[in-house]
């Protein structure tokens, strides 16, 4: 399928429909222009009245409202919206749901994370952190993240949304803060159970709710994503999560607050933690969105079967290398 008529951009536009994507081979002035470029790919701005300066505006106030840390930062955040275009487009998703959900989706990946300071909700709990006394210890990061994405919609000049009527307004608002709180891995098993059964009973692309429960996997699915990439992608990615992981439990042991065990760099190995985070997290979740968009399988499901079986491996190369 031809995109547009420069050979250039359509080579870059058919890699970004590819899990193999690299967002590290492009500059922050280009990643936002592929991210502008995205809602242009669904008409938004012809579909929803949105004015191109108010949209870069917004993307940029978004870039600005990430911190420099080293796993959730914007790229991070680009990282997911790109996977949740990729799916968007191999499902051809548009067909199935309404353009304003598509706008949630994206809108979502986007924000999901912003002003993300680097420490998890853990952390935040125990060591009571000014977030977790404004939300009352109810995921205080993903409360935050959505918040301020909505001050950002505030700003006169970056509100996408400033031409929707009140109702257009309330539904947008309503499904980010469904999207952006359900990335909150505390909530994942009530999350993946409801959707489960949704398919279990039959899944109705009819039905709001089952609709709603799609929404928060697929984004689960695009925040978690990075082993469904390639290696030489997802392995960086993994360095940056346990850096970040690391400086936690360094702090909280300082603070001689309570180390989150997976994070702790004395207990666990990345092959080991991967063997388990795979197996027991991203494949149950990846599996049952592949029930429903078979098409997926080879996008998001071989990759992470082939990442799973890499970790095993080496987990058994270090196993025999202690054992002599
Ligand atoms: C059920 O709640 C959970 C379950 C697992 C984890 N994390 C892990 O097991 C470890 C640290 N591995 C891991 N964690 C990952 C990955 C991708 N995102 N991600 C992540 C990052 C921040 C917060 C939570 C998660 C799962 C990944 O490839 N591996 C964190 C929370
Ligand atoms: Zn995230």
């Amino acid at each position: 399928l031809q995109i547009c008529d420069d050979p250039l951009l359509e080579d870059i536009l058919q890699y970004l429909r590819l899990p193999s994507f690299d967002c590290s081979e492009y500059s922050d002035e280009e990643i936002l222009l592929i991210l502008q470029y995205m809602y242009l790919h669904f008409d938004f701005p012809v579909k929803y009245n949105i004015n191109m300066t108010t949209l870069r505006n917004f993307l940029f106030q978004v870039y600005k409202n990430y911190n420099e840390v080293p796993f959730h930062n914007f790229r991070h955040s680009f990282c997911v919206t790109q996977m949740m275009y990729a799916m968007i487009l191999k499902v051809d998703l548009s067909k199935l749901i309404d353009d304003l959900e598509i706008l949630v989706l994206i809108t979502s990946c986007i924000c999901h994370d912003l002003d993300h300071p680097g420490y998890n909700n853990l952390y935040q709990v125990n060591a009571r952190t000014e977030l977790a006394l404004r939300y009352n210890d109810i995921s205080p990061l993903e409360n935050h993240h959505c918040s301020v994405a909505f001050h950002i919609l505030d700003l006169p000049d970056a509100n996408i949304f400033e031409n929707f009527s009140s109702d257009m307004f309330r539904t947008v608002r309503e499904g980010i803060i469904r999207c952006i709180l359900a990335t909150d891995m505390a909530r994942h098993n009530e999350i993946l159970t409801q959707f489960r059964d949704a398919v279990t009973e039959g899944f109705d692309f009819k039905n709001q709710l089952h609709i709603n429960l799609l929404c928060m996997i697929l984004i689960k699915v695009a925040d978690i994503s990075n082993e469904a990439r390639p290696m030489n992608v997802a392995e960086p990615w993994l360095d940056k999560l346990f850096k970040e992981f690391f400086t936690q439990s360094d702090t909280e042991k300082k603070e001689g607050l309570p180390v989150t065990p997976f994070m702790d760099r004395d207990k666990i190995t990345k092959p080991s933690s991967q063997c388990s985070f795979i197996g027991y997290v991203l494949l149950p979740l990846f599996e049952a969105l592949v029930q429903l968009f078979p098409e997926l399988n080879e996008m998001i499901v071989y990759p992470v079967r082939y990442a799973l079986d890499y970790y095993r491996k080496l987990n058994e190369a270090v196993k025999d290398e202690q054992r002599q």
